[in-house]
């Protein structure tokens, strides 16, 4: 059963990769400005302060118009380094490009000479979550080594000992890595919504927010 989940995993990551890739590149730059824009809207109306969102990585959704929207508007962001070993993430403020370095699978990651560490203990106002596939119940498919679901488990550990909620999880991905349905396992993490250019999706689960999700 949990190989059978392997191979389903697998063979859609490789479908998945191969469709974003053949995206042009007019058509990627305009879905990443009109969901950063979309998703821009919501952050504002839910009043956040704060959110950890990842960074482009090949031909993903391009995230810099939110980021960019974050830094005019006051939200401060946090982005994520990579730690090869333990596949965790570690979290820093970013106040501009030039925090950024070239890191760990080619992405452009937090240096740590220049960003500031956000700490263990803290609990964005929402979480940004890339992926190459999700479904419309939250499902998610990544690249496979468990970042975000490793994430998730610390995120719930802080939220525990700070006696806070776990914030939204929000897939930010094009329209055309929605499928059917995403093969899951018992230590996936679930989005509360995925927005897209053209909809946000609700995907009826929620990680406890108290936003209108
Ligand atoms: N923009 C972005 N940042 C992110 C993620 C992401 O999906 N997107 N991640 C989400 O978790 C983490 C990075 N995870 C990654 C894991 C593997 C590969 C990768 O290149 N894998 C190779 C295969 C490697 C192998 O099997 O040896 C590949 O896909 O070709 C890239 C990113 C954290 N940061
Ligand atoms: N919370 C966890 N603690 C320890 N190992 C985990 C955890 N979550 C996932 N893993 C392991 O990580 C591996 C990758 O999991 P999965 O295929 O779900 O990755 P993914 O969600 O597609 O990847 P990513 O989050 O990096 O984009 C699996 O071998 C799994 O056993």
């Amino acid at each position: 059963m949990v190989d059978e989940r392997k191979g389903q995993k697998s063979e859609l990551r490789a479908t998945m990769k191969a469709k974003r890739d053949a995206l042009s590149i007019a058509s990627r730059a305009e879905w990443s400005s009109d969901a950063c824009a979309r998703l821009g809207q919501l952050l504002e109306s839910e009043g956040v302060s704060t959110v950890f969102v990842y960074v482009q990585l090949r031909s993903e959704l391009d995230t810099s118009p939110l980021i960019e929207w974050c830094w005019r508007s006051g939200v401060a962001t946090a982005m994520p380094r990579c730690e090869p070993d333990g596949r965790t993430m570690t979290l820093y403020w970013i106040r501009e490009w030039g925090d950024l370095a070239l890191g760990a699978y080619g992405i452009r990651e937090p240096n740590p000479e220049k960003a500031t560490p956000c700490g263990n203990a803290f609990i964005p106002d929402a979480v940004i979550v890339p992926g190459l596939a999700f479904d419309r119940t939250g499902g998610r498919l990544g690249y496979g080594a468990g970042f975000y679901d490793r994430y998730y488990d610390a995120l719930q550990a802080a939220t525990g000992i700070e006696g806070g909620l776990m914030p939204p999880w929000l897939g930010l991905a094009y329209e055309e890595q929605l499928v059917e349905q995403v093969p899951t396992d018992g230590h996936d993490a679930y989005m509360d919504a995925i927005v897209t250019e053209q909809a946000i999706y609700r995907s009826g689960r929620r990680s406890g927010t108290t936003w209108s999700l």
